[in-house]
């Protein structure tokens, strides 16, 4: 099939090569001429496990390409996905400008039916306005040409984003015709070989699944932050209440984790979203405003132990920080919760020194040219003259470290573990002041 994909970023592009790595024939446009670069001359402009490889494969075998040229892109694919981004406007709501740009190019230049598939995030709504946009171009030119507007919304995470692809749970639908059904069972047969994981509905329904997902996981998170916090007053552990409730297989194991709040492009903003859209249709969602407002607090629950330990002046203090990217395997640092914990302890005067394994120069790009935020290349030489260890993204190379060397190379052997990668007991014996999440 030709499928044209809007947007090279992590949704976008790992479509795309997904989609050519089961024999479509794939065009992906940007107007960030900057990333096709990077992607013509063999590279990509994201860390994402695999893709590269992927992406690599497809461009050798001819079947996926890029460009910055809209008429090109519009003219290629029977299916336009909209992979763009919809990041929050100033009053939380989804900003739409990109997703409406998108349509308007498809409605100016499209010469024939299209389907037209929205993978981006958006409101209620939005496939009625991607419609009324592509519409509207049409009658400037007097074109009266079939097409249909589908909701495919996108369930990746990020740093598992092609496994999550290739292999999805559910493949969400909301079309209205049986044209666009059609297109859309065949587009989508390679990935649901071993049963049928399509699940079709009407457009809006669709596009409220997507953000219902992702409120719901972020429930469970903000839940699970609150019961920490409550657990380290009461004397309990979080780990061992998240095992005894995690069997319960209504509740499950996963998204179950405490730690030091969620970050990340989706969560935040599609929670702001979701309310902001009950907002405007006269529904207070009560939960979810509480949702975001543990999040926010609990961005600051390291900050509060370090307090706690070393007082509110930090000045003349070091902190070694271990993990900048929203979670492993990115590079990805929006709203990651490392960006609060550097700026409130530049704010009490302490310098960082900090180490991930690829989220540093996104981090160079943030901070910019910050004298009191030093980058190391080795996660143990971040200890050198530091008061304390601060953990922020659970790594896997973190997750067995030598505590006997953490423990000699730290001034003070006091280890702050915002995701509860180890166990109070054995950081007892290895003489390491520890301090988790809801942990005793
Ligand atoms: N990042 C993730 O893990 C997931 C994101 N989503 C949703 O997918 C959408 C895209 O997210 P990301 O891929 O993270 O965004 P992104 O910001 O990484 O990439 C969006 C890309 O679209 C390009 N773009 C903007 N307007 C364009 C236009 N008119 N024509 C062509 N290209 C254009 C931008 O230059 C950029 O490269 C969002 O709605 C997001 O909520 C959904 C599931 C997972
Ligand atoms: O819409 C999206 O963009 C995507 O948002 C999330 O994916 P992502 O943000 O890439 O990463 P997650 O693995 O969900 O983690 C999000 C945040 O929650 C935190 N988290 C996750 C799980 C947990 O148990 N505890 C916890 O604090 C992570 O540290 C991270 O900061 C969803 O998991 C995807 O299904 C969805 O497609």
């Amino acid at each position: 099939m030709k499928i044209t994909v809007v947007g090279t970023g992590y949704v976008g592009l790992v479509s795309g090569a997904c989609l050519a790595d089961v024999g479509n024939d794939v065009l992906c446009l940007d107007v960030d001429a900057g990333k096709i670069r990077i992607l013509e001359e063999g590279g990509i402009p994201i860390h994402e496990p695999g893709l590269l490889e992927i992406v690599r494969r497809n461009v050798a075998a001819g079947r996926l390409s890029f460009t910055t040229d809209i008429e090109r892109a519009v003219a290629h694919g029977a299916v336009q996905f909209i992979a763009v981004g919809t990041p929050p406007d100033e009053d939380g709501s989804a900003d739409l400008q990109y997703v409406l740009a998108a349509a308007r190019n498809i409605g100016r230049y499209m010469d024939g039916y299209r389907v037209i598939v929205d993978k981006s995030t958006v409101p209620v709504g939005t496939g009625d306005k991607v419609k009324a946009a592509i519409a509207e171009e049409l009658s400037k030119r007097s074109a009266d040409l079939p097409f249909s507007v589908v909701s495919n919304p996108e369930f990746l995470k990020e740093g598992a984003a092609v496994e999550d692809f290739m292999r999805p749970d559910r493949i969400v639908v909301g079309a209205e015709d049986e044209r666009a059904i059609e297109s859309m069972r065949q587009l989508y047969a390679p990935f649901q070989r071993n049963h049928d994981k399509l699940v079709f509905m009407d457009v809006r329904s669709a596009e409220l699944t997507k953000y219902a997902a992702n409120a719901m996981l972020a429930t469970r998170i903000s839940f699970m932050n609150e019961l920490a916090n409550l657990a380290e007053t009461l004397g309990a552990d979080i780990e061992l209440v998240r095992q005894g409730i995690g069997s319960d297989p209504r509740i499950g194991w996963h998204f179950l984790y405490a730690g030091c709040g969620y970050g990340g492009s989706c969560f935040p903003k599609d929670v702001k979203a979701l309310i902001k859209t009950a907002d405007e249709h006269g529904h207070k969602l009560k939960v979810l405003g509480a949702v975001e407002d543990a999040n926010e607090a609990q961005k600051h629950v390291l900050i509060d132990k370090i307090v706690a330990r070393f007082g509110d002046d930090l000045s003349g203090r070091r902190f070694a920080l271990w993990g900048l990217a929203f979670k492993p395997n990115t590079d990805d640092m929006r709203e990651a919760p490392s960006r609060v914990i550097i700026a409130e302890l530049f704010r009490r005067g302490a310098t960082v020194a900090a180490y991930d394994p690829v989220a540093m120069d996104e981090t160079r790009r943030i901070f910019g040219d910050e004298a009191r935020l030093s980058y190391v290349d080795r996660p143990m030489k971040a200890l050198e003259e530091a008061d304390a260890l601060v953990i922020v993204t659970e790594w896997k190379e973190f997750r067995s470290p030598d505590f006997d060397r953490i423990r000699g190379l730290l001034r003070q052997p006091v280890l702050f573990d915002g995701r509860n990668m180890y166990d109070p007991a054995v950081m007892r014996e290895s003489g390491l002041e520890y301090h988790g999440i809801g942990r005793r």
